[in-house]
């Protein structure tokens, strides 16, 4: 079997089926433990393999691509964020960078919905006031959030999971208001009876809850940053399942804390892992643990288009989710 011959690494261990199936096909090396890689360990990986499977936990920079040497070909991303990746650098260097877009769309649209209606709706307030034995019973102005429907969405960044939040926020409800590098085609957006704000500044200063739904590059970096955090109503809410790095986390960490945004609902943070510790004693924020994908299907599925980028890739063909600079 020829493509035996390709020596692969993956970085964090994977469902135990997709594990299986790699070994099959390929010569691959797994991980037994589930840390991420140091960055010494990370360079090692890069310079014996063929194809490298990293993660999100793996940055990989122009310095460690150029010590990567001659061998390594492919870069097959588990996840569909590429930002953890210089894709220019590698490209120059005649790598290729592929993820796995698309198949995490439904799980983390689902979880942004749930963020707008915990946040909302204060879920996690409810929670903890029962796992603390403290509800005094139903009473008529206690744990009041505000009703979703008939609440503006602004959604930044249309693209699959933006619109696949679009569908969900429609069925609750809300009124569709969207802000993306490219117009939706007219019978999208007549689908989702959306409106397209040409100016950021124009819709976020409209809207009663954001989400943000896209990728982080160099010209989405902070661009909610605190002025623009500023134009958004005291009564909004802002919800982030896509990078954290989107948003200044410590511009709005202070206007949480001032009351001057209601409240917010994070999956993801600026630095990764790190988070501010002053967001975690805030009442109107929930936080997640970079979560929105975490199903036992999607993880399947995400594994299923890796090994299908790289067998495609071996076979001699261009991996049909090859990340092209620029493209996001
Ligand atoms: N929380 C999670 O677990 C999780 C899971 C999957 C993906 N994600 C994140 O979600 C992001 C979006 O995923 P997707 O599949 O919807 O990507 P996508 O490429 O389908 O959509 C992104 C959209 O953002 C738009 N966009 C890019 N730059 C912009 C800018 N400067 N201003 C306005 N719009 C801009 C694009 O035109 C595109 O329509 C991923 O890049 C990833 O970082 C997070
Ligand atoms: O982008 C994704 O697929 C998730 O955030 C994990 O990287």
């Amino acid at each position: 079997m020829p493509g035996k011959q390709l020596s692969v690494v993956v970085t964090r261990r994977l469902p135990e089926a997709v594990e299986t199936r790699m070994t099959e096909l390929f010569n691959v090396t797994l991980r037994e433990g589930d840390k991420p890689l140091t960055r010494t360990e990370l360079a090692e990986a890069m310079q014996g393999a063929d194809v490298l499977v990293p993660t999100i936990t793996d940055p990989i920079d122009a310095a460690l691509l150029a010590q990567a040497g001659d061998k390594l070909k492919l870069i097959a991303n588990f996840g569909a964020g590429i930002d953890h990746i210089d894709v220019a650098t590698a490209r120059q260097r005649g790598i290729l960078v592929s993820n796995t877009p698309g198949v995490v769309t439904e799980d983390t649209a689902d979880m942004t919905m749930a963020l707008i209606l915990s946040v909302s709706r204060r879920i996690p307030e409810g929670l903890a006031l029962m796992q603390a034995g403290n509800w005094e019973g139903w009473a008529p102005t206690a744990m009041l959030g505000g009703r979703i429907g008939g609440r503006r969405l602004g959604i930044l960044g249309m693209g699959r999971i933006g619109q696949a939040v679009a569908r969900r926020a429609k069925a609750f409800g809300m009124q569709i208001h969207y802000h993306n590098r490219k117009r939706l085609r007219p019978e999208i957006e007549d689908e989702l009876e959306a409106t397209y704000w040409e100016s950021l500044d124009q819709m976020v200063a409209r809207i009663d809850v954001l989400s943000i739904n896209c990728p982080h590059t160099p010209s989405t970096f902070h661009l909610m940053n605190a002025r623009r955090l500023k134009l958004l109503k005291p009564s909004a809410v802002i919800v982030n399942t896509s990078r954290g790095e989107v948003i200044d986390e410590n511009a709005l960490t202070r206007m949480l804390r001032a009351g001057e945004i209601a409240g917010a609902g994070l999956d993801v943070y600026q630095r990764g892992g790190e988070i501010n510790p002053r967001l975690r004693e805030l009442p109107n924020c929930v936080l997640l643990p970079h979560m929105g994908s975490a199903t036992h299907e999607c993880r399947m599925e995400m594994g299923e288009k890796v090994i299908i980028n790289i067998k495609t890739f071996d076979d001699g063909h261009r991996p049909p989710d090859l990340v092209v600079p620029g493209m996001l």
